[in-house]
């Protein structure tokens, strides 16, 4: 249950400072084995109380493994977890918020339909048969106001945008009297401003002596910006960290890759763009509420060049991509490949090699409990390799040709007969790349494709992409990441309320305009 706080900037200020509430905690000669495959191989973590404690490492190195035996999801095969000055045994989450250790995902956990008021009062471990809701509220208000950050009690959760459903979620944890906060990516929903303001804050309570805070991201630049120490891990094994301060970029690259050599950036060909290959047409569609989704979209692609969609997301180009790969029918409108319609069937996608790279590919793209290579036979199981005859599947050949698809894209498994979902994310979004793109392709839709992938994958996978462009592939690039749009690609639209608001040429983009008309102004 949560306890009464102490006011922040009296803490910081030191004048009467109450004992801090930040934990330290350590994790000693964790090992986990998955099977015959080990994750973790005695490795050890030390996060100083009040700290920001970075967690870097490949994709697939054993972050989520680590903290996931912190929080007592997994029962480690050996190793301790010491909260403060003793151990202590986690058998379960409960009992590691019970410790004040909380966690926030990637991913939203907060109810919807619920507002900030009702989702806060629910969490809580110990509910009263009958709620006082005023009550409650008086003690939630006054817990937001001792906050750095505050989001309106009343909003129903579903009418949040990412960064302050991400803020509630922190929230949550905090009034639940975590004192050891567990971030495993948090920014990757949030856009730049978001998540250097929440970052901001979280690091100001560090410093505070409020919390301690284990954050596993992907971007140095978080790592530079605001965090104390970081710890490296790869392929299951500490090593290295350090003091950030007294480490580059590269050093933990570096560590991260180990011999290996780091990938250079993918570089276009200087081509003139050829023939249109793609076309969408005043198209509509609806969103699952019913209200429109698309408002009239119209664009083209030329073989030989990518373009780039930018907006924030839930301006439409969610919906433009389920609708090209047949997961939302169009209202109105219609959609072309070389002047012929297309209709987003799964014949018409290999008849005119239209691949798709959606996002969440674990959900949208895979069946999680069957293997590596079944899914990467998806697209083409009927047919040479995969098949001798439409009727007759070959196990063999799926398995040979996933082998090789594994070994060119460097997909982390254990085998290819491992359920896809035992994967670490990054190595899911590489397997389906692989398959996606591992053949021939006409035209390719990637929607935010780098997602929750390492410095290494990045450029590798933005290498395929630009491969598949200059080889003379017309790409649709989606992407919340203007970044990723301003390297990439030859035009950027900026998609606003369910239309094209603004086009401009990749090599004269200005950022400030594409962020205004992102902005829908
Ligand atoms: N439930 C499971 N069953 C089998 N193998 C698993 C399971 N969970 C994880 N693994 C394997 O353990 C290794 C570490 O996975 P983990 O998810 O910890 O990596 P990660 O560093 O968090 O990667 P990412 O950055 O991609 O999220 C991976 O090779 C993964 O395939």
């Amino acid at each position: 249950m949560s306890g009464p706080l102490p006011d922040i900037a009296a803490t910081a200020a030191g004048a009467d400072a109450p004992a801090p509430r930040a934990l330290g905690l350590e994790a000693v000669a964790m090992t986990k084995r998955f099977g015959a495959f080990t994750a973790l191989d005695g490795v050890n973590l030390k996060v100083r109380p009040g700290s920001v404690h970075a967690l870097l490492g490949e994709n697939g190195a054993g972050k989520s493994t680590l903290v996931k035996c912190i929080m007592g999801y997994y029962r480690p095969e050996e190793g301790a977890v010491i909260v403060g000055a003793r151990e202590q045994p986690i058998t379960n989450p409960r009992q590691a918020h019970a410790l004040g250790i909380g966690m926030v995902y990637q991913h939203f956990t907060l109810v919807p339909g619920m507002t900030v008021l009702e989702n806060l009062v629910m969490a809580q471990a110990e509910l009263p048969a009958v709620i006082d809701w005023q009550a409650e509220r008086t003690r939630l208000a006054g817990f937001m106001a001792r906050m750095p950050f505050q989001v309106p009690l009343d909003a129903p959760v579903a009418n949040l945008a990412a960064g302050e459903k991400q803020k509630v979620e922190i929230l949550k944890q905090i009034w639940l009297d975590c004192r050891f906060l567990i971030l495993d990516e948090p920014t990757s929903v949030l856009t730049p401003d978001e998540a250097d303001d929440i970052l901001g804050l979280l690091a100001r309570m560090a410093r505070a002596g409020e919390l301690t805070i284990l954050i596993i991201t992907h971007k140095f630049r978080e790592v530079l910006a605001f965090a104390d120490d970081v710890s490296v891990l790869r392929r299951g094994r500490l090593v290295g960290g350090g003091a950030v301060a007294e480490l580059t970029v590269d050093a933990m690259a570096g560590m991260m890759i180990g011999g290996a050599t780091a990938m250079a950036p993918a570089a276009r060909t200087d081509q003139p763009p050829g023939a249109v290959a793609l076309t969408v047409d005043a198209l509509e569609a609806l969103d699952d509420a019913g209200e429109a989704a698309l408002r009239g979209v119209t664009l083209a692609v030329r073989r030989g060049e990518i373009v780039g969609i930018a907006g924030v997301s839930g301006n439409g180009q969610g919906a433009l991509v389920e609708v090209l790969a047949g997961q939302r029918p169009a209202n109105a409108g219609r959609m072309m490949v070389d002047g012929a319609p297309y209709t987003a069937r799964r014949s018409d996608m290999l008849r005119h090699k239209v691949c798709l790279l959606p996002e969440e590919p674990l959900k949208n793209a895979c069946v999680g409990r069957m293997s590596v290579a079944e899914n990467m036979a998806f697209r083409r199981f009927d047919q040479p390799p995969y098949a001798r005859a439409r009727w007759f599947l070959s196990k063999g050949r799926m398995r040979a040709a996933a082998r090789d698809l594994i070994a060119r894209y460097n997909v982390r498994t254990p085998s290819p007969d491992t359920p896809i979902a035992a994967l670490s994310g990054g190595n899911v979004q590489r397997a389906v790349l692989a398959r996606e793109i591992g053949g021939d392709v006409e035209v390719l839709v990637a929607a935010n494709p780098v997602f929750g992938l390492d410095f290494q994958a990045v450029a590798d996978i933005h290498g395929q992409i630009v491969e598949a462009r200059n080889r003379g592939a017309a790409v649709l690039l989606v992407s919340e990441d203007l970044d990723e749009l301003l390297e990439l690609a030859d035009r950027i639209l900026v998609m606003s309320d369910g239309r094209i608001v603004h086009e401009t040429s990749g090599a004269t983009a200005d950022r400030l305009a594409i962020g205004r008309h992102m902005a829908g102004h």
